[in-house]
C-alpha cells in the first residue's frame, strides 16, 4: 500500500518489511561471529548475567525493607547480622552490575570496529569482482554507498541487539515478579506503552525514506565538499573563482536536507511527547492501586517498594525494547542493501572449465562484426567491428575525439564484453578463456591513469603488484619507460613519496607521470600491451626515445596504441582509422597516405600545423 506524501521510488518500510528485514539478522549474526568468535560468546555470556541483577537487587532491597519493619516493631536485643549480610549482598550485586556494564561496553565496542573493518574489507573484495559498467551506473554507486554508510552504522546495530535481548531476559525476570503479585499489572503496562511504540515505528519509517531519497544527492553534497577543499581542485576552484558558487551550491542542499529533517523530527518529538504521557498515566495508575492494597493490609511495605520499583523498571524497559525495536528494524532494512550489494554478481566471469590464455598467442585476436553500446546508451559506440590483429603486430589506433578508441580495446582486455558479434583469440571467444591469465597478460595502460599517492617503488609495482620487492625488475621497468631519470632528483629515490597527499611526498610533473605509468606496461610479461594515448604529455624528444625502445621491447609482442600524435602511430605495422565507432580504413601507414582517404587527410591536417 503506498502512503500518501510519498515521492514514486521511494521504499515503502510497512510493518511487514520491517519483520521480513529482521530476517537479515541471523546473516549478520553470521557476519559478526566470523569477524570474532571469542568477543561474540564473552559478549553474550555476560550480557546474561547482567539481565539477571535488576529483579536480583530489587528482591534484596524487598528483603532489607521487610526487615528493618520487622526489626523497628521488635523490642530488646536485636540481632542485626541479617541484615547487614542483605546489605553487604545489595552492595556486591551494585558492584557486579557496574563492573559488568564496563566489561559490556568495552566488548560492544571491540566487537563493533572489528565488524566495522571486517565489513569494509568484505565491500572492498566484492567491490572489486564487479564489473566496470557497473560502477558506471548510478544507481550502483547508491547501493555501493548505502553499503558503506552500513558499516559504522552497524556497530551500533550490534549493541542495540545485544542489549535488546538481554532486556528481553531481564524483563522475563521481572515480570515473572510481578506475575506472582498481579498479573493483570502487566496488561496495563503493556497498554500505556503501545502508542508510543507505534508511533516510533512510524517515524521511524519516515527517517529512513527521507534517507533513502537523499541517498545520490548526498553524494553530490560530499563531492562538492571534496571539489571545494581538495589539492586536486584547488587550483582551478582558484583561477576560475568557483568558490562562491560550490558554496551556494552546498548551502542549497545542506539547507534542504536540514529542512526536511528538521520538520520531521519536531513532529516527531511532539507526539513522543504526548505519548510517553500515556506511559506514565499508566504507571500512575498502577502504583495507585499497589499503595492501596499496602494500605489494606494485602501487601508489605517491601512489596510495595519491590512491586513498584519492578513495574517502574518493567515499563522503562519495555518502552526501551520497544522503541529499540523500531531501530533494530530499521538497522535491518539498511543491512538489507548492504546484503544486497554483496548479491550483486558481476557479468564479466569466466566458464567453469575455462580455456587456459593461449601463451604464446599464434593467430591473434578476431573481432567479427563486434559491436558495443553502453549501460543506458541509445548509441552504439563500436559498431560492425571486423578486423583481426594478429600474433606479434603492432596497431595504431586513429580517430577523433569519441570516436570508440577507448571502447575497442576495453573491449579487448574484457573489460566488457561485446552487445553484439565476438572477438576470437586463436579461434575461440574470449569469453571463453581463463579471466585471470587474461588480466596477466594483456597489459592496459589508460590515459586517465591513476597518480597513486604512494612511493614511486609502489607507483611502478602496480603493474604486478606480486613483484613489489622485486627491485631489480622495478628499475628495469623504470629503465624501459626512462622514469629512471627521474630518480636522480629525487631525495628518496624509489622509496620517494610521491604526490602531495601525504608528508614528504613530491609532485611531479605530467610527463614524469607518464614515464611512471608506462613503467607499470613493462612490469608484467604480458602478450598484448596496449597503450591508451601513452605519450601525450611526453615532450618529443622522450616521445621519440620512448618509442625506439618500445619497439625494441615489445619485438614478438602485440600492441596497440591509441594516439592523436601521428609521429607515434606511423610506427605502427598498420593503423586502424575509426569514425562513429565504425571501421572505415585498416593499413599501413604509407599505404594509408597513398589511398587518400580520411587517414590522409587528418595526417596532411596535423602536418600542415607543423610547417
Ligand atoms: N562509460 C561510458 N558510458 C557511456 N558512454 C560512454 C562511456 N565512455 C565513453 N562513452 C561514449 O562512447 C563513445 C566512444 O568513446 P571512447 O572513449 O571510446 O572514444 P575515444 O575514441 O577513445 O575518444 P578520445 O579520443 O576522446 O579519447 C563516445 O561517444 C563517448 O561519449
Amino acid at each position: 500500500m503506498k502512503r500518501p506524501g510519498r515521492k514514486p521510488g521511494e521504499p515503502d518500510v510497512s510493518f511487514r518489511e520491517r519483520m521480513v528485514a529482521l530476517r537479515n539478522l541471523p546473516a549478520f549474526f553470521k557476519l559478526v561471529w566470523q569477524t570474532s568468535p571469542a568477543l561474540t560468546i564473552s559478549n553474550i555470556v555476560l550480557r546474561g548475567l547482567q539481565s539477571a541483577i535488576p529483579l536480583a537487587l530489587l528482591y534484596v532491597g524487598k528483603l532489607i525493607i521487610d526487615e528493618v519493619v520487622r526489626m523497628t516493631q521488635l523490642k530488646g536485643d536485636l540481632s542485626y547480622q541479617y541484615l547487614w549480610e542483605l546489605v553487604a549482598l545489595e552492595f556486591a550485586l551494585v558492584i557486579a552490575s557496574g563492573a559488568l556494564g564496563r566489561a559490556i561496553s568495552l566488548l560492544d565496542g571491540m566487537l563493533g570496529e572489528q565488524v566495522a573493518n571486517y565489513t569494509s574489507v568484505r565491500i572492498m573484495q566484492h567491490a572489486a569482482t564487479l564489473d566496470l559498467d557497473q560502477f558506471e551506473d548510478s544507481t550502483f554507486y547508491d547501493k555501493l554507498e548505502r553499503a558503506r554508510q552500513q558499516t559504522m552504522g552497524r556497530t551500533i546495530l550490534l549493541s542495540q541487539v545485544l542489549s535488546q535481548v538481554q532486556d528481553v531476559i531481564t524483563m522475563v525476570f521481572l515480570a515473572a515478579g510481578l506475575v506472582s503479585f498481579s498479573p493483570w499489572l502487566i496488561l496495563l503496562l503493556l497498554i500505556s506503552v503501545l502508542p508510543a511504540f507505534l508511533a516510533e515505528t512510524h517515524f521511524n519509517d519516515r527517517f529512513y525514506a527521507l534517507a533513502w531519497g537523499q541517498t545520490s544527492d548526498r553524494r553530490e553534497l560530499d563531492y562538492i565538499r571534496f571539489l571545494g577543499a581538495s589539492d586536486e581542485s584547488v587550483k582551478e576552484v582558484k583561477i576560475f573563482n568557483l568558490s562562491d558558487y560550490l558554496v551556494q551550491r552546498f548551502r542549497t542542499l545542506s539547507d534542504k536536507f536540514y529542512n526536511d529533517k528538521k520538520q520531521l523530527s519536531i513532529r516527531y518529538n511532539i507526539w513522543a511527547v504526548l505519548f510517553a504521557i500515556i506511559g506514565s498515566a499508566g504507571y500512575y495508575t498502577a502504583y495507585v492501586i499497589i499503595i492501596l492494597q499496602t494500605v489494606k493490609g494485602q501487601l508489605t511495605i517491601g512489596d510495595l517498594a519491590f512491586l513498584g520499583g519492578s513495574f517502574r523498571q518493567l515499563r522503562g524497559l519495555l518502552e526501551g525494547v520497544l522503541m529499540r525495536f523500531t531501530s533494530v528494524t530499521q538497522g535491518a532494512i539498511y543491512l538489507r542493501d548492504l546484503f544486497e550489494f554483496f548479491e550483486i554478481a558481476p557479468r564479466i566471469t569466466e566458464q567453469p572449465n575455462a580455456r587456459p590464455f593461449p601463451n604464446p598467442i599464434r593467430e591473434g585476436f578476431v573481432f567479427e562484426n563486434v559491436g558495443f553500446r553502453y549501460l543506458h546508451s541509445e548509441r552504439w559506440a563500436n559498431r560492425h567491428l571486423n578486423f583481426t590483429l594478429h600474433a606479434g603486430e603492432k596497431l595504431a589506433l586513429v580517430g577523433e575525439n569519441g570516436a570508440g578508441k577507448t571502447t575497442l580495446v576495453k573491449l579487448l582486455a574484457r573489460l566488457y564484453d561485446p552487445t553484439e558479434g565476438r572477438i576470437l583469440l586463436d579461434g575461440h571467444d574470449l569469453r571463453e578463456y581463463n579471466l585471470k591469465e587474461l588480466r596477466k597478460q594483456v597489459g592496459v595502460i589508460f590515459q586517465d591513469f591513476q597518480r597513486y599517492q604512494m612511493t614511486l617503488q609502489q607507483n611502478i609495482a602496480v603493474g604486478n603488484i606480486e613483484e613489489l620487492n622485486n627491485q631489480v625488475m622495478i628499475e628495469n621497468a623504470a629503465y624501459k619507460s626512462m622514469a629512471n631519470e627521474l630518480t636522480e632528483r629525487l631525495p628518496g629515490r624509489y622509496g620517494q613519496m610521491l604526490g602531495r597527499r601525504f608528508n614528504n611526498g613530491i609532485e611531479l610533473s605530467g610527463g614524469e607521470w607518464q614515464k611512471i605509468a608506462l613503467a607499470r606496461a613493462y612490469m608484467k610479461n604480458a602478450q598484448l600491451l596496449i597503450l591508451d594515448e601513452p605519450t601525450a604529455a611526453l615532450d618529443a624528444r622522450a616521445e621519440y626515445e620512448v618509442f625506439l625502445r618500445f619497439a625494441d621491447l615489445t619485438k614478438g609482442k602485440s600492441a596497440v596504441l591509441i594516439s592523436h600524435r601521428f609521429s607515434t602511430v606511423r610506427m605502427a605495422d598498420r593503423i586502424l582509422v575509426l569514425e562513429q565507432g565504425q571501421l572505415i580504413e585498416i593499413g599501413s601507414h604509407e599505404e594509408l597516405l597513398a589511398k587518400g582517404g580520411r587517414y590522409a587527410e587528418l595526417f596532411h591536417l596535423q602536418a600542415q600545423g607543423y610547417r
